[in-house]
């Protein structure tokens, strides 16, 4: 099993993996950020743009990464195809609603973006068509081109002193709002989840809702998200409530503005003017609405320009590529949209726990799960000791029990568990993991400076818990408890684990057995009751055994004899050894 839970995992040894990571670009993207990934060592496809929906489904599946912009629309099908090969889709700007992000986090794959490579561009754009429809600075040129010299027909408007409303005081709506304040505007902001103080420093009046702010402005410019919430944000019943001369901005999404709703106020002078960078088709469909404002003679318009810089684009280019480049090496992104935030300082130290708690979990349901301790709709404790338990961001040690818990048994449909999906796998089985953080050591002895004990408490079922503890010692990760019983090994490659009496003969009984099957023993430990453990709590263990205990004195002398094996281990051996006498149980744990 493939040791890192943390982030999307190459290919499974069933397909046949392309030894060379291989990255599909669709649109155009700056020079710099595809030499940083051929000087990677990678493969990089840029097919020319425009990108087809039907090309895209085609070549998904040997790509290991896909990096776009606004004009690849990234959908669930797209995801699908895709398979179990793609790792990462890159947005080379901020926006990522043309991007199914549930449906990549369901399937694993981490979704990054550059939140704040374009900001300026954006901000700027967003300014020069402020200016432009003030100013009639379109119309204008237009007329000088075909030869007309419109002074009286072009008087604009100034800037100064009027007020400009700002929906969205993000990245973007607060440079607008910083540049407008320059400019000598006033500004008022509508964004239920700004900070007072925040606005108060960059001198903006915040109003609590749209429609007090928007009888007021002067300009209007929207820098929200497209989401559920904010489509159509601004309908017929806004656009009335503003002045007639008021002049509308759109360098966000098309869709905010309701597209009928603003065709109607230019045509039947609810408001003055607008400038429109995108649009709810783009480009707009013939006939469309979204056509018809674009050639609207009260708009200026441009064909999604807010990003188009060279600088932007350099800046989106290089900040999408080295993320890509980190993830297809293991690393971790700057700037994930679908997956926490780990400093590479915190995801160094947690390497060796992800890979003794996706062991944990792994020997969990591959040990216990067949003794009633199924494992979907199970309540699991997962608990830092030490040093471990000061670390503030567990999330990888999360997944990685998600992963080994469900790996081993379950159909995932094709689809990886990692950081991105553990939640929404674990939800999906009705795996519930409560992290607990133990300073103390708690339990486990305190001789090692990090452990984890993973418990199980089976509902309803009296005494039914299921116990594992590990430790790290430098790099390498041992169990240091199996059930309740003292143990010490490396969870490594196929594993018996076999119940027993501790008595005599036991040993030579289980390697006699081995032997005919020509199975070779790479290692052997037996591991006793843990000191503590009396004849009480042995009899009141979980009804574990195929078996009948048959005296007490046996009770309290059983044993675990774990065993690291080589060889073919079929059902008639696994048989042969549940048979042999004084063994209670047996399981194999291929890890
Ligand atoms: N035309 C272009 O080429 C570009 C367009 N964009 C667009 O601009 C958008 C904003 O970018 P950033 O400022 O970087 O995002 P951001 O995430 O920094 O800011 C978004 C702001 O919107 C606010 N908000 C969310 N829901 C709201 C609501 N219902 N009403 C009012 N405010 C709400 C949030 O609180 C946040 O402050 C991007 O999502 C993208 O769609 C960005 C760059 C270039
Ligand atoms: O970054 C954004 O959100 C943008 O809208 C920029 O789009 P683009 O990369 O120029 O197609």
């Amino acid at each position: 099993m493939a040791p890192s839970a943390l982030l999307p995992t190459p290919p499974s040894p069933i397909s046949v993996p392309d030894p060379v990571p291989r990255i599909l670009v669709p649109e155009r993207l700056s020079p710099e950020g595809l030499a940083l990934l051929r000087s990677s060592g990678f493969k990089v496809d840029t097919p020319p743009p425009p990108p087809s929906p039907e090309a895209l489904l085609a070549q998904i599946p040997a790509y290991d990464a896909l990096i776009v912009r606004s004009e690849t629309k990234v959908t669930a099908g797209v995801l699908a195809a895709a398979g179990r090969r793609l790792r990462v889709v890159a947005r080379a700007g901020v926006g990522v609603d043309n991007i199914d992000v549930d449906a990549a986090t369901a399937r694993g794959v981490v979704v990054v973006n550059s939140p704040s490579g374009n900001v300026v561009a954006a901000a700027e754009h967003t300014i020069a068509l402020l200016l432009a429809c003030a100013r009639n600075v379109c119309r204008a040129d237009a007329g000088m081109k075909a030869g007309r010299w419109e002074r009286g027909r072009l008087v604009g408007v100034e800037i100064a002193r009027k007020t400009l409303g700002v929906v969205g005081l993000g990245k973007v709506g607060m440079k607008v709002a910083r540049m407008a304040k320059g400019l000598g505007m006033r500004v008022l902001v509508f964004d239920p989840y700004a900070s007072k103080e925040v606005a108060g420093q960059a001198g903006v009046e915040l109003r609590d809702e749209l429609g007090v702010l928007l009888p007021e402005v002067d300009f209007l410019t929207v820098h929200t998200p497209l989401l559920v919430s904010t489509a159509n944000l601004l309908g017929e019943k806004e656009l009335r409530s503003m002045k007639k001369t008021a002049r509308v901005l759109n360098v966000e999404r098309g869709g905010v503005y309701n597209e009928e709703a603003l065709l109607r106020a230019l045509d039947e002078g609810w408001i003055a003017g607008a400038g429109l960078d995108v649009f709810t088709s783009e480009p707009p469909v013939e006939g469309s609405v979204a056509a018809k404002l674009a050639a609207h003679p009260k708009v200026v318009s441009t064909p999604h320009l807010g990003a188009s810089t060279v600088e932007a684009q350099e800046n989106v280019s290089i900040d999408v590529c080295t993320q890509v480049v980190e993830i297809l090496k293991g690393g971790l992104p700057t700037a994930a949209v679908n997956a926490p935030l780990i400093l590479p300082e915190e995801y160094r130290r947690l390497q060796p726990f992800v890979r003794l708690v996706e062991r944990m979990g792994s020997l969990y349901t591959q040990h216990f799960a067949e003794r009633g301790g199924m494992v979907g709709g199970r309540r699991f404790e997962l608990v830092y000791h030490g040093e471990l338990a000061g670390m503030n961001n567990t999330r990888p040690l999360f997944a990685a029990l998600v992963k080994g818990l469900v790996s081993s048994i379950s159909d995932l449909g094709g689809r990886d568990v990692n950081i991105v999906n553990a939640t929404l796998v674990a939800r999906e089985r009705g795996i519930a993991i409560d992290e607990k953080h133990v300073r103390d050591g708690g339990t486990v002895p305190p001789v090692y400076a990090s452990a984890v004990t993973l418990r199980s408490l089976a509902p309803g079922q009296e005494g039914g818990e299921q116990v594992i503890e590990g430790y790290v010692s430098g790099n390498a990760i041992f169990i240091s408890k199996l059930d309740r019983f003292r143990a010490n090994f490396v969870p490594e490659g196929t594993l018996l684990v076999l119940h027993n009496y501790d008595e005599p003969g036991k040993i030579g009984n289980v390697g006699m057995v081995l032997g005919k099957h020509g199975v070779n023993i790479n290692f052997m430990q037996v591991a006793a009751l843990e000191s503590g453990t009396d004849k009480a709590a042995a009899a009141a263990a979980p009804p574990v055994v195929d078996r009948l205990v048959d005296s007490e004195s046996r009770a309290a002398r059983e044993a675990l004899m774990i065993l690291g094996v080589a060889g073919d281990i079929t059902e008639e051996l696994l048989g042969e050894l549940g048979k042999a006498d004084g063994i209670l149980h047996v399981s194999l744990v291929r890890l």
